[in-house]
Protein backbone atom coordinates (compact mmCIF):
# COMPACT_ATOMS: atom_id res chain seq x y z
CA UNK A 1 0.00 0.00 0.00
CA UNK A 2 1.62 3.64 -1.11
CA UNK A 3 0.52 6.94 0.36
CA UNK A 4 -0.62 8.89 -2.11
CA UNK A 5 -2.77 12.30 -2.32
CA UNK A 6 -4.31 13.45 -5.45
CA UNK A 7 -5.16 17.26 -5.47
CA UNK A 8 -8.24 18.47 -7.26
CA UNK A 9 -11.55 17.17 -6.70
CA UNK A 10 -13.17 17.66 -9.76
CA UNK A 11 -14.24 14.74 -12.15
CA UNK A 12 -11.01 13.39 -12.93
CA UNK A 13 -9.17 13.83 -9.96
CA UNK A 14 -11.86 11.73 -8.01
CA UNK A 15 -11.82 8.83 -10.90
CA UNK A 16 -8.24 8.65 -10.82
CA UNK A 17 -8.17 8.63 -6.93
CA UNK A 18 -11.11 6.00 -7.23
CA UNK A 19 -8.66 4.04 -9.11
CA UNK A 20 -5.86 4.36 -7.00
CA UNK A 21 -8.23 3.14 -4.07
CA UNK A 22 -9.58 0.01 -5.63
CA UNK A 23 -5.83 -0.26 -6.25
CA UNK A 24 -5.18 -0.66 -2.24
CA UNK A 25 -3.22 2.41 -2.22
CA UNK A 26 -3.71 4.83 0.82
CA UNK A 27 -5.40 7.72 -1.03
CA UNK A 28 -5.84 11.32 0.82
CA UNK A 29 -7.85 13.98 -1.59
CA UNK A 30 -7.49 17.78 -1.71
CA UNK A 31 -10.39 19.89 -2.88
CA UNK A 32 -10.99 23.86 -2.25
CA UNK A 33 -14.93 23.27 -2.10
CA UNK A 34 -15.60 22.13 1.37
CA UNK A 35 -19.06 20.79 0.40
CA UNK A 36 -16.90 18.22 -2.45
CA UNK A 37 -14.95 17.62 0.31
CA UNK A 38 -18.05 17.05 2.75
CA UNK A 39 -19.29 14.73 0.38
CA UNK A 40 -16.51 12.38 -1.19
CA UNK A 41 -15.63 11.75 2.94
CA UNK A 42 -19.08 11.40 4.39
CA UNK A 43 -21.05 9.67 1.43
CA UNK A 44 -18.47 8.52 -0.89
CA UNK A 45 -19.81 10.39 -4.06
CA UNK A 46 -18.98 13.59 -5.82
CA UNK A 47 -22.79 14.90 -6.59
CA UNK A 48 -21.20 18.41 -8.35
CA UNK A 49 -18.64 16.71 -10.77
CA UNK A 50 -19.56 12.82 -10.82
CA UNK A 51 -23.62 12.75 -10.23
CA UNK A 52 -25.22 9.23 -9.20
CA UNK A 53 -21.80 7.18 -9.03
CA UNK A 54 -20.75 5.50 -5.83
CA UNK A 55 -17.29 5.49 -5.49
CA UNK A 56 -14.93 3.52 -2.93
CA UNK A 57 -15.93 3.55 0.65
CA UNK A 58 -12.25 4.42 1.64
CA UNK A 59 -12.95 7.88 -0.27
CA UNK A 60 -11.88 10.69 1.88
CA UNK A 61 -10.62 14.18 1.07
CA UNK A 62 -9.48 17.49 3.17
CA UNK A 63 -9.57 20.86 2.20
CA UNK A 64 -5.86 21.76 4.22
CA UNK A 65 -3.57 21.44 1.32
CA UNK A 66 -0.97 21.13 3.97
CA UNK A 67 -2.66 17.93 5.15
CA UNK A 68 -2.74 16.41 1.64
CA UNK A 69 1.11 17.74 0.79
CA UNK A 70 2.46 15.57 3.64
CA UNK A 71 0.19 12.94 3.53
CA UNK A 72 2.53 11.32 0.95
CA UNK A 73 5.76 11.72 -1.51
CA UNK A 74 3.48 11.24 -4.45
CA UNK A 75 1.41 13.83 -5.62
CA UNK A 76 -1.38 13.28 -8.58
CA UNK A 77 -1.99 16.94 -9.76
CA UNK A 78 -5.73 17.33 -11.13
CA UNK A 79 -7.02 20.59 -11.18
CA UNK A 80 -7.09 22.98 -14.63
CA UNK A 81 -4.57 23.94 -16.52
CA UNK A 82 -5.47 27.68 -14.98
CA UNK A 83 -4.58 26.78 -12.01
CA UNK A 84 -2.12 24.72 -12.33
CA UNK A 85 0.95 27.43 -11.67
CA UNK A 86 -0.48 28.35 -8.16
CA UNK A 87 -1.24 25.08 -6.71
CA UNK A 88 2.44 24.59 -7.11
CA UNK A 89 3.48 27.55 -5.51
CA UNK A 90 1.13 26.45 -2.47
CA UNK A 91 2.27 22.59 -2.96
CA UNK A 92 6.23 24.36 -2.78
CA UNK A 93 5.36 26.71 0.75
CA UNK A 94 4.13 23.98 3.13
CA UNK A 95 5.99 20.61 1.49
CA UNK A 96 8.31 19.17 4.41
CA UNK A 97 10.05 16.40 1.46
CA UNK A 98 10.35 16.14 -2.28
CA UNK A 99 7.91 14.84 -4.51
CA UNK A 100 7.32 13.33 -7.04
CA UNK A 101 4.42 14.99 -9.00
CA UNK A 102 2.20 13.08 -11.78
CA UNK A 103 -0.26 15.83 -13.64
CA UNK A 104 -3.16 14.82 -15.89
CA UNK A 105 -3.83 18.22 -16.89
CA UNK A 106 -4.26 19.06 -20.52
CA UNK A 107 -3.61 22.24 -21.78
CA UNK A 108 -0.27 24.63 -22.67
CA UNK A 109 0.04 27.83 -20.67
CA UNK A 110 -0.76 30.84 -23.43
CA UNK A 111 1.71 33.48 -23.79
CA UNK A 112 4.72 31.46 -22.11
CA UNK A 113 3.71 28.24 -23.89
CA UNK A 114 4.87 26.31 -21.40
CA UNK A 115 3.65 22.50 -21.11
CA UNK A 116 2.34 21.64 -17.34
CA UNK A 117 5.90 19.37 -16.34
CA UNK A 118 7.79 23.28 -17.30
CA UNK A 119 5.26 24.91 -15.20
CA UNK A 120 5.71 22.29 -12.20
CA UNK A 121 9.52 22.40 -12.88
CA UNK A 122 9.64 26.33 -13.50
CA UNK A 123 7.72 26.90 -9.62
CA UNK A 124 9.02 24.12 -7.52
CA UNK A 125 12.19 24.62 -5.78
CA UNK A 126 14.43 21.94 -6.83
CA UNK A 127 14.77 19.98 -4.17
CA UNK A 128 11.18 19.36 -3.77
CA UNK A 129 10.39 17.75 -6.72
CA UNK A 130 11.87 14.06 -6.92
CA UNK A 131 10.10 13.39 -10.68
CA UNK A 132 8.11 14.79 -13.22
CA UNK A 133 5.11 12.90 -15.27
CA UNK A 134 2.09 13.08 -17.14
CA UNK A 135 -0.72 10.67 -17.93
CA UNK A 136 -3.22 11.15 -20.42
CA UNK A 137 -5.44 9.45 -23.07
CA UNK A 138 -8.86 8.63 -24.24
CA UNK A 139 -10.21 8.73 -20.40
CA UNK A 140 -13.71 10.22 -19.66
CA UNK A 141 -13.93 10.40 -16.10
CA UNK A 142 -17.78 8.96 -15.73
CA UNK A 143 -16.59 6.15 -17.59
CA UNK A 144 -13.71 5.31 -15.03
CA UNK A 145 -15.54 6.19 -12.58
CA UNK A 146 -17.91 3.42 -13.70
CA UNK A 147 -14.56 0.92 -13.53
CA UNK A 148 -15.24 0.51 -17.35
CA UNK A 149 -12.06 -0.54 -19.93
CA UNK A 150 -9.64 2.70 -20.09
CA UNK A 151 -6.52 2.60 -21.86
CA UNK A 152 -3.99 5.48 -21.01
CA UNK A 153 -0.32 6.46 -20.94
CA UNK A 154 2.23 7.85 -18.45
CA UNK A 155 4.91 9.83 -19.65
CA UNK A 156 8.11 11.09 -18.33
CA UNK A 157 11.89 11.80 -18.86
CA UNK A 158 12.72 9.82 -15.89
CA UNK A 159 12.07 5.63 -16.12
CA UNK A 160 11.36 5.40 -12.27
CA UNK A 161 8.40 7.71 -12.83
CA UNK A 162 7.12 6.03 -15.60
CA UNK A 163 7.44 2.69 -13.77
CA UNK A 164 6.13 4.05 -10.71
CA UNK A 165 2.92 5.55 -12.51
CA UNK A 166 2.17 2.52 -14.39
CA UNK A 167 2.53 0.45 -11.12
CA UNK A 168 0.22 2.52 -9.06
CA UNK A 169 -2.65 2.91 -11.74
CA UNK A 170 -2.98 -0.28 -13.58
CA UNK A 171 -5.56 -2.81 -12.59
CA UNK A 172 -8.18 -4.75 -14.80
CA UNK A 173 -9.99 -1.96 -15.53
CA UNK A 174 -7.82 0.56 -16.20
CA UNK A 175 -4.55 -0.16 -18.11
CA UNK A 176 -1.56 1.97 -18.84
CA UNK A 177 1.08 1.84 -21.24
CA UNK A 178 4.83 3.87 -20.79
CA UNK A 179 6.35 6.10 -22.96
CA UNK A 180 9.20 8.41 -22.69
CA UNK A 181 7.99 11.18 -25.15
CA UNK A 182 6.67 13.35 -22.12
CA UNK A 183 6.74 16.51 -24.68
CA UNK A 184 4.52 14.34 -27.37
CA UNK A 185 2.04 13.62 -24.76
CA UNK A 186 1.64 16.98 -23.36
CA UNK A 187 1.39 18.27 -26.16
CA UNK A 188 -1.13 15.45 -27.85
CA UNK A 189 -3.63 15.91 -24.83
CA UNK A 190 -3.55 19.34 -24.87
CA UNK A 191 -3.77 20.23 -28.57
CA UNK A 192 -7.08 17.51 -29.24
CA UNK A 193 -8.92 19.87 -27.07
CA UNK A 194 -8.82 22.07 -29.90
CA UNK A 195 -10.27 19.59 -32.49
CA UNK A 196 -13.14 18.30 -30.34
CA UNK A 197 -14.51 22.00 -29.94
CA UNK A 198 -14.23 22.16 -33.86
CA UNK A 199 -15.68 18.79 -33.98
CA UNK A 200 -18.57 19.92 -31.40
CA UNK A 201 -19.36 22.66 -33.98
CA UNK A 202 -19.73 20.99 -36.95
CA UNK A 203 -22.02 18.42 -35.48
CA UNK A 204 -23.81 21.81 -34.05
CA UNK A 205 -23.86 23.03 -37.46
CA UNK A 206 -25.22 19.74 -38.89
CA UNK A 207 -22.47 18.60 -40.88
CA UNK A 208 -22.43 15.10 -41.33
CA UNK A 209 -19.96 12.14 -40.41
CA UNK A 210 -17.40 14.01 -43.64
CA UNK A 211 -16.95 16.56 -42.18
CA UNK A 212 -15.90 15.30 -38.78
CA UNK A 213 -13.54 12.60 -40.00
CA UNK A 214 -11.94 15.37 -41.74
CA UNK A 215 -11.10 17.81 -38.80
CA UNK A 216 -10.04 14.91 -36.84
CA UNK A 217 -7.86 13.65 -39.73
CA UNK A 218 -6.70 16.95 -41.05
CA UNK A 219 -6.41 18.05 -36.85
CA UNK A 220 -3.91 15.45 -36.49
CA UNK A 221 -1.36 16.45 -38.80
CA UNK A 222 -1.56 19.62 -37.30
CA UNK A 223 -0.76 18.74 -33.41
CA UNK A 224 2.03 16.66 -35.08
CA UNK A 225 3.48 19.36 -37.13
CA UNK A 226 3.45 21.37 -33.76
CA UNK A 227 4.17 18.54 -32.16
CA UNK A 228 7.42 17.36 -33.86
CA UNK A 229 8.37 21.25 -34.42
CA UNK A 230 8.47 21.34 -29.93
CA UNK A 231 10.60 18.11 -30.18
CA UNK A 232 7.73 15.22 -29.84
CA UNK A 233 8.57 11.70 -31.61
CA UNK A 234 5.68 11.49 -34.41
CA UNK A 235 5.43 8.22 -33.61
CA UNK A 236 3.15 9.55 -30.25
CA UNK A 237 0.16 10.66 -32.27
CA UNK A 238 -0.88 7.27 -33.22
CA UNK A 239 -0.83 6.15 -29.96
CA UNK A 240 -3.11 6.86 -26.10
CA UNK A 241 -1.94 10.34 -26.84
CA UNK A 242 -2.75 11.43 -30.33
CA UNK A 243 -5.22 9.18 -31.93
CA UNK A 244 -6.85 7.63 -29.03
CA UNK A 245 -8.01 10.58 -27.26
CA UNK A 246 -8.97 12.33 -30.36
CA UNK A 247 -11.92 9.63 -31.12
CA UNK A 248 -12.52 9.92 -27.63
CA UNK A 249 -13.14 13.54 -27.34
CA UNK A 250 -14.47 14.55 -30.67
CA UNK A 251 -16.99 11.52 -30.88
CA UNK A 252 -18.39 11.60 -26.92
CA UNK A 253 -21.14 13.54 -25.30
CA UNK A 254 -18.91 12.98 -22.17
CA UNK A 255 -16.94 15.85 -23.67
CA UNK A 256 -16.88 19.20 -22.67
CA UNK A 257 -15.27 20.41 -25.48
CA UNK A 258 -17.32 18.55 -27.88
CA UNK A 259 -20.49 19.84 -25.89
CA UNK A 260 -19.36 23.24 -25.69
CA UNK A 261 -18.11 23.27 -29.52
CA UNK A 262 -21.64 21.68 -30.23
CA UNK A 263 -23.44 24.80 -28.29
CA UNK A 264 -21.61 27.23 -30.11
CA UNK A 265 -22.48 25.54 -33.96
CA UNK A 266 -26.17 26.00 -32.28
CA UNK A 267 -26.08 29.87 -32.05
CA UNK A 268 -24.81 30.43 -28.62
CA UNK A 269 -22.07 32.76 -27.54
CA UNK A 270 -19.02 31.22 -26.00
CA UNK A 271 -20.02 33.01 -22.92
CA UNK A 272 -23.11 31.03 -22.85
CA UNK A 273 -21.97 28.03 -23.52
CA UNK A 274 -19.02 28.15 -20.85
CA UNK A 275 -21.69 29.08 -18.26
CA UNK A 276 -24.22 26.46 -18.96
CA UNK A 277 -21.04 23.90 -18.92
CA UNK A 278 -19.86 24.24 -15.26
CA UNK A 279 -16.77 22.42 -15.67
CA UNK A 280 -13.96 23.12 -17.07
CA UNK A 281 -13.63 23.44 -21.19
CA UNK A 282 -9.69 23.64 -22.07
CA UNK A 283 -9.87 23.23 -25.49
CA UNK A 284 -10.69 27.58 -25.22
CA UNK A 285 -7.35 28.68 -23.27
CA UNK A 286 -5.77 26.17 -25.80
CA UNK A 287 -6.73 27.42 -28.75
CA UNK A 288 -5.33 30.88 -28.03
CA UNK A 289 -1.98 29.27 -26.96
CA UNK A 290 -1.81 27.08 -29.69
CA UNK A 291 -2.64 29.79 -32.18
CA UNK A 292 -0.05 32.32 -30.44
CA UNK A 293 2.49 29.26 -30.39
CA UNK A 294 1.92 28.12 -34.44
CA UNK A 295 2.74 32.34 -35.47
CA UNK A 296 6.28 32.22 -33.30
CA UNK A 297 7.20 28.82 -34.36
CA UNK A 298 5.95 28.99 -38.02
CA UNK A 299 3.61 26.07 -37.88
CA UNK A 300 0.89 25.70 -40.37
CA UNK A 301 -2.97 25.19 -38.44
CA UNK A 302 -5.37 26.41 -40.49
CA UNK A 303 -8.15 24.40 -37.72
CA UNK A 304 -6.35 26.18 -35.20
CA UNK A 305 -7.01 29.49 -36.71
CA UNK A 306 -10.40 29.41 -37.65
CA UNK A 307 -11.44 28.34 -34.20
CA UNK A 308 -8.99 30.93 -32.86
CA UNK A 309 -11.30 33.78 -35.14
CA UNK A 310 -14.89 32.32 -34.09
CA UNK A 311 -13.91 32.04 -30.14
CA UNK A 312 -12.15 35.12 -29.84
CA UNK A 313 -12.49 37.62 -32.89
CA UNK A 314 -16.48 36.22 -33.01
CA UNK A 315 -15.71 35.70 -36.23
CA UNK A 316 -18.52 33.95 -38.79
CA UNK A 317 -18.41 30.08 -38.53
CA UNK A 318 -19.92 29.73 -42.41
CA UNK A 319 -17.03 32.17 -43.35
CA UNK A 320 -14.08 30.36 -42.01
CA UNK A 321 -15.43 26.97 -43.12
CA UNK A 322 -15.09 28.41 -46.82
CA UNK A 323 -11.62 29.72 -45.92
CA UNK A 324 -10.46 26.09 -45.02
CA UNK A 325 -12.44 24.22 -48.24
CA UNK A 326 -10.76 27.05 -50.27
CA UNK A 327 -7.30 26.66 -49.10
CA UNK A 328 -4.53 26.63 -51.63
CA UNK A 329 -4.53 22.86 -53.59
CA UNK A 330 -1.98 21.05 -52.00
CA UNK A 331 -1.02 17.37 -51.14
CA UNK A 332 -1.89 15.14 -48.84
N1 LIG B 1 -12.83 14.90 -16.82
C1 LIG B 1 -12.16 14.07 -17.61
O1 LIG B 1 -12.72 13.12 -18.14
C2 LIG B 1 -10.71 14.28 -17.85
C3 LIG B 1 -10.08 15.47 -17.53
N2 LIG B 1 -8.74 15.63 -17.78
C4 LIG B 1 -8.07 16.86 -17.43
O2 LIG B 1 -7.98 16.96 -16.01
C5 LIG B 1 -7.90 18.35 -15.63
C6 LIG B 1 -8.91 18.60 -14.53
O3 LIG B 1 -10.19 18.48 -15.15
P1 LIG B 1 -11.51 17.94 -14.47
O4 LIG B 1 -11.28 17.24 -13.21
O5 LIG B 1 -12.22 17.22 -15.54
O6 LIG B 1 -12.20 19.34 -14.22
P2 LIG B 1 -13.57 19.66 -13.50
O7 LIG B 1 -14.12 20.85 -14.16
O8 LIG B 1 -14.39 18.42 -13.39
O9 LIG B 1 -13.10 20.04 -12.02
C7 LIG B 1 -12.14 21.03 -11.82
C8 LIG B 1 -11.62 20.92 -10.40
O10 LIG B 1 -10.49 21.75 -10.24
C9 LIG B 1 -10.76 22.68 -9.20
N3 LIG B 1 -10.09 23.93 -9.52
C10 LIG B 1 -10.34 24.76 -10.55
N4 LIG B 1 -9.48 25.80 -10.54
C11 LIG B 1 -8.69 25.60 -9.46
C12 LIG B 1 -7.65 26.35 -8.86
N5 LIG B 1 -7.23 27.49 -9.41
N6 LIG B 1 -7.08 25.86 -7.74
C13 LIG B 1 -7.52 24.72 -7.20
N7 LIG B 1 -8.51 23.98 -7.68
C14 LIG B 1 -9.08 24.43 -8.80
C15 LIG B 1 -12.26 22.81 -9.12
O11 LIG B 1 -12.61 23.26 -7.84
P3 LIG B 1 -14.02 23.99 -7.53
O12 LIG B 1 -15.04 22.89 -7.42
O13 LIG B 1 -13.77 24.67 -6.24
O14 LIG B 1 -14.26 24.95 -8.67
C16 LIG B 1 -12.65 21.35 -9.37
O15 LIG B 1 -12.46 20.58 -8.22
C17 LIG B 1 -8.15 19.16 -16.91
O16 LIG B 1 -6.93 19.61 -17.42
C18 LIG B 1 -8.77 18.13 -17.87
O17 LIG B 1 -8.48 18.41 -19.23
C19 LIG B 1 -8.00 14.65 -18.35
C20 LIG B 1 -8.57 13.44 -18.67
C21 LIG B 1 -9.97 13.17 -18.45
O1 LIG C 1 -9.64 14.46 -22.00
C1 LIG C 1 -10.71 13.91 -21.90
C2 LIG C 1 -10.92 12.50 -22.26
O2 LIG C 1 -9.71 11.86 -22.60
C3 LIG C 1 -11.89 14.68 -21.44
O3 LIG C 1 -12.21 15.59 -22.41
P1 LIG C 1 -13.09 16.88 -22.08
O4 LIG C 1 -12.26 17.76 -21.21
O5 LIG C 1 -13.43 17.45 -23.40
O6 LIG C 1 -14.30 16.38 -21.34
Amino acid sequence: MTAISVLGTGSWGTALANVLLDNGHDVLMWGRNHTVAESLTQDKQNPEYLPDIILSDRMTATTSIESAVNHADILILAVPTKGIREICQQIDQVTTGPKTIIHVSKGLEPKTFKRISEIIEEVMAADHLQGVGVLSGPSHAEEVARRQPTTVAIASHDKEVRQLGQDLFMCDYFRVYTNDDLIGVEIGGALKNIIALAAGLSDGLGYGDNAKAALMTRGLAEITRLGVKMGADPMTYLGMAGLGDLIVTCTSVHSRNWRCGEMLGKGLSLQQALDSMGMVVEGVRTTQAAYEMSRAYEVEMPITHALYDVLFNGGPVEQNVRVLMNRQKTNE
